[in-house]
């Protein structure tokens, strides 16, 4: 019984991101996750069949989401599962998607960056944007993919060429750098992370990756030092998952969390609810980089505001600095891939 209200008031934390929830819930919601029987896929999917603004959760992978779906649809939630398996049946799984999340593709190993993993995730990531530019041209498209930086001008690219493009509707997934921002600063400063909010911009690897401590709500400071080590832990968070793993793969448990924490955003955005806001990497031009993540002002048609940058401190300026030509070189790539490829 104790441990079934902790179970609900986690939950019902996860999808207020601490704020309060909702009672106006959006009637149907469907959302598909691709990749769903990977390590970040079966979290996620868990996370979203727990919640009551999901109504359809539709599952597709190469491989395994018959027994992920069976074994999901036991859960008594108020949301109808499919698993759908091989690329025959990828676009009934898309079809009527409100909302699709990718984290389809391959991790990395010790030793790797996430730039190693282009060549297997880029045409993954282009040929399931296809398949969302035939049967969900309207749905919020969130891709969590690595790597980031260069799969989101991928899927933006293939569809541009559909004829479907919507740069409101496209985003880079990178919720877990906030999340780690949130957690790091809240155990530095024994305040709850919870109650922590930073602003992480840029992109999601090394250097791309900004956080903006001088922005952190509540406010913190830190002797220049450790300022330095806290942005460098935040920035090769990933990489220090990827070590402790050993070569077991990356980060998921904690990114099944922050890729449900972003659905459930855009899901209360979808259904009308105001003042959601989230950063992504998304096509922008706050600065010189085609796509940037910023915090954004989400609505019913995904980006409603981009909020920009705020004002930077004299470190934060230099990391920017470093981000851009990387962020650029990356950017080029995932364009290359699609108009340079037949
Ligand atoms: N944006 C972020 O912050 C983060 C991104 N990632 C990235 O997420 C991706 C997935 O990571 P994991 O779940 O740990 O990997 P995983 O290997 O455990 O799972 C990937 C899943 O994708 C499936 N898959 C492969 N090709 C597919 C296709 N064509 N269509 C649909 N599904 C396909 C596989 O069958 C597998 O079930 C990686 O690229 C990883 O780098 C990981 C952590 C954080
Ligand atoms: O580091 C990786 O390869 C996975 C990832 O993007 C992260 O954990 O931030």
């Amino acid at each position: 019984m104790f441990s079934r209200l902790l179970r609900v008031q986690a939950i019902a934390a996860l999808q207020n991101n601490g704020k309060n929830l909702s009672t106006s819930a959006q009637s149907n919601a469907k959302v598909a996750v691709c990749g769903a029987s990977g390590g970040i896929g079966q979290p996620l999917s868990l996370l979203l069949k727990q919640s009551p603004m999901v109504t359809e959760l539709s599952l597709y992978d190469i491989v395994h989401t018959p027994g992920v779906a069976a074994d999901l649809s036991h859960i008594d939630s108020n949301s109808n599962v499919k698993g759908f398996a091989g690329p025959e049946q990828l676009r009934d799984a898309l079809k009527g998607a409100d909302i699709v999340i990718i984290p389809a593709g391959v991790p990395r190993k010790p030793g790797m960056t996430r730039d190693d993993l282009f060549n297997t995730n880029a045409s993954i990531v282009r040929d399931l944007a296809q398949a969302c530019a035939e049967a969900c041209p309207k749905a919020l498209i969130g891709i969590i993919s690595n790597p980031v930086n260069s799969t989101v001008p991928i899927a933006s690219e293939v569809l541009q060429k559909a004829g479907v493009y919507d740069p409101n509707r496209v985003f880079g997934v990178s919720t877990l750098d906030v999340v780690r921002a949130n957690a790091f600063i809240g155990q530095a400063k024994n305040i709850d992370p919870q109650s922590v909010n930073v602003p992480v911009v840029g992109g999601h690897s090394g250097v791309t990756i900004i956080p903006l401590i001088s922005q952190c709500k509540p406010s913190v400071s830190f002797p220049n030092d450790q300022l330095k080590a806290l942005t460098e832990r935040i920035q090769e968070a990933g990489t220090e998952v990827v070590k402790a793993k050993a070569g077991a793969g990356s980060a998921t448990l904690s990114m099944a969390y922050a890729g449900a924490r972003f659905a459930f955003s855009l899901l209360r955005a979808l259904k009308g609810e105001q003042n959601i806001v989230e950063c992504a990497y998304v096509r922008s031009n706050i600065t010189e980089a085609k796509y940037f993540s910023t915090p954004l002002l989400l609505g019913p048609n995904g980006i409603q505001k981009n909020l920009g940058l705020g004002s930077l401190s004299d470190f934060e300026n230099q990391l920017l600095k470093a981000a851009i030509p990387e962020l650029k070189k990356n950017i080029q790539k995932g364009e290359d891939f699609v108009n340079k490829s037949k």
